[in-house]
């Protein structure tokens, strides 16, 4: 069984709904702790069984690599369910989520069969062997901004190395994780090797975090939310936890930085108003030298107020809507109030003809927020960046690294010593240098500070989180 849902006695439906319009997408039986009580006996079973765990690295990533091509030949269907139901720009979907969580399927399936143990320095009379042996039951969390890649970017490694994985999606989007159960079933996957579970966070989610059979868990979402995991491991079984958390990330741009032209001014959009800000890497703080910051600020306001708004639906849409009207209700009161103590913000508003229902609110740039405004210290993850100033390299370092958070950050600069000296001083997992980037699948994605725990994502340091390392020791005669 690679879907499980509940048996709804307790009558908890999970329903899924349009962000953009409000259509109910599906109604759910919704998981909960009895679900997950059953699924983890089952994937226990099958990994004992050694269907998958057992079975040769090569051959799991023969499997992974059919599910990729699955994935290739339904990606307008997965597409069109992130679309649906995180209120995602369709473009977006079709151009990066979906392209991006299948490159980790079939990459992660690549190295199934390509990491080796170690031999430990021995003298003749014994030898050591060091191998990474998969954990077990193993469980991810996922949020609802990036539905179908976060699956990915757990799938892709949990599996390639011989777990049995319970996958919860958000409440909110839980169909694309859905999609990819039947596609693991299509592909050959043994039963019990992926499950999913559609539930609420603080009923199966908890449910997983507390789970005396569970070996490791990768949460991505709120930094809030994380602890509670993190305190629910430790209370129980001490289960492997990493966190994927929050961020307030900067671009940093120097003197020099308009030399980039419309390339700068394009990153930078993409960095602040991808998937309208909700994005764990959103570069949400503009930190510019003073010297260019009034024109940055006017070709920047310019290309914010250029982006189309509407239907997420529709190819040429940028802006859709918010995950929720509690999501935009928060944001717009972090701008009203950063307002209020003296900030402006720079918006074109609005466009009139958008569906009553959608939590739409306009990019927004705000100038001359006080010093520890929410809008500068908090996580908003809505179409929100806001600008301050620096004069010099170290105060722009001081500034970068004044929140709680460390995933990420872009600097822009021609020079290559500051560029140096400026990515060795901002606190933080993903530093990219000219370009807005989160890296690409070969390197290393995990945050510093408040922003990250446990291990790295992508790359084959994403094997860390998901194996453990066993050492064997023989006497040789
Ligand atoms: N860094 C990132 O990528 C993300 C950050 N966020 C931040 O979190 C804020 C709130 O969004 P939420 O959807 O409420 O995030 P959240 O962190 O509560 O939800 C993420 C996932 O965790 C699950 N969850 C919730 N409570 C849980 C618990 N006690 N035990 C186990 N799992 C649990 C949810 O069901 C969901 O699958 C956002 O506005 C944003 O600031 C949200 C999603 C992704
Ligand atoms: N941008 C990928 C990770 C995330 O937003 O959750």
């Amino acid at each position: 069984m690679t879907v499980t849902t509940g048996t709804n006695t307790d009558d908890r439906l999970l329903r899924v709904v349009n962000p953009a319009t409000g259509e109910t997408l599906d109604t759910l039986p919704a998981a909960g702790a009895a679900e997950v009580d059953a699924a983890v006996d089952e994937a226990q079973r099958t990994f004992d069984g050694g269907v998958w765990s057992a079975r040769p690295p090569r051959e799991r990533a023969a499997v992974l690599l059919r599910l990729a091509e699955l994935m290739e030949r339904d990606a307008e269907i997965l597409a069109r369910l992130d679309c649906e139901d995180a209120g995602k720009p369709i473009t977006e979907c079709r151009t990066g989520d979906v392209p991006g969580a299948i490159e980790s399927i079939r990459w992660f399936a690549e190295a199934a069969d390509k990491v080796f143990g170690r031999i430990a320095p021995t003298g003749h009379d014994h030898l050591g062997l060091m191998s990474r042996e998969p954990v077990g039951v193993v469980a991810a969390v996922l949020p609802w901004n990036y539905p179908f890649a976060m699956a990915a970017w757990k799938i892709g490694p949990a599996l390639a190395a011989g777990n049995s994985l319970l996958l919860k999606p958000a409440e909110a989007t839980p169909r694309s994780a859905l999609h990819v159960a039947r596609l693991a079933t299509e592909a050959g996957l043994p039963d019990g090797t992926l499950t999913v579970l559609p539930g609420y966070g603080t009923e199966a989610g908890r449910a997983l975090a507390r789970h005396p059979g569970i070996g490791a868990l990768s949460f991505t979402g709120s930094t809030a939310t994380g602890r509670r995991i993190l305190a629910d491991a430790a209370e129980t079984n001490f289960k492997r936890v990493s966190l994927e958390m929050g961020g307030k990330s900067p671009q940093v741009l120097m003197p020099d930085a308009l030399g980039f032209g419309v390339e700068l001014i394009d990153d930078m959009i993409d960095a602040a108003f991808l998937t309208m800000g909700q994005n764990c890497t959103a570069g949400s703080r503009i930190l510019v030298h003073e010297d260019i910051a009034a024109e940055v600020v006017a070709r920047f306001t310019a290309a914010a107020g250029a982006l189309v708004i509407g239907d997420p639906a529709k190819p040429e849409t940028r802006t859709g809507p918010l995950i929720s009207r509690a999501a935009r209700d928060r944001v717009a009161r972090a701008v009203d109030e950063a307002v209020a103590a003296g900030a402006v913000a720079h918006t074109a508003g609005l466009p009139a003809d958008l569906h009553p229902y959608g939590a739409y609110y306009p990019p927004t740039v705000v100038v001359g927020a006080p010093e520890g405004s929410g809008v500068l210290t908090e996580e908003l993850f809505g179409p929100v960046v806001t600008v301050q100033t620096f004069a010099s390299e170290q105060e722009a370092i001081r500034t970068a690294n004044a929140t709680p958070y460390g995933l990420a950050a872009s600097l822009w600069t021609h020079d290559l010593d500051t560029a140096f000296r400026l990515a060795r001083g901002i606190q933080a997992g993903v530093v990219s240098v000219n370009a807005y980037s989160e890296g690409d699948i070969t390197a290393p994605f995990g945050g510093w500070k408040q922003s990250g725990f446990g291990g790295a994502e992508r790359s084959t340091d994403a094997f860390a989180q998901w194996t453990r390392e066993k050492t064997v020791w023989i006497r040789t005669r």
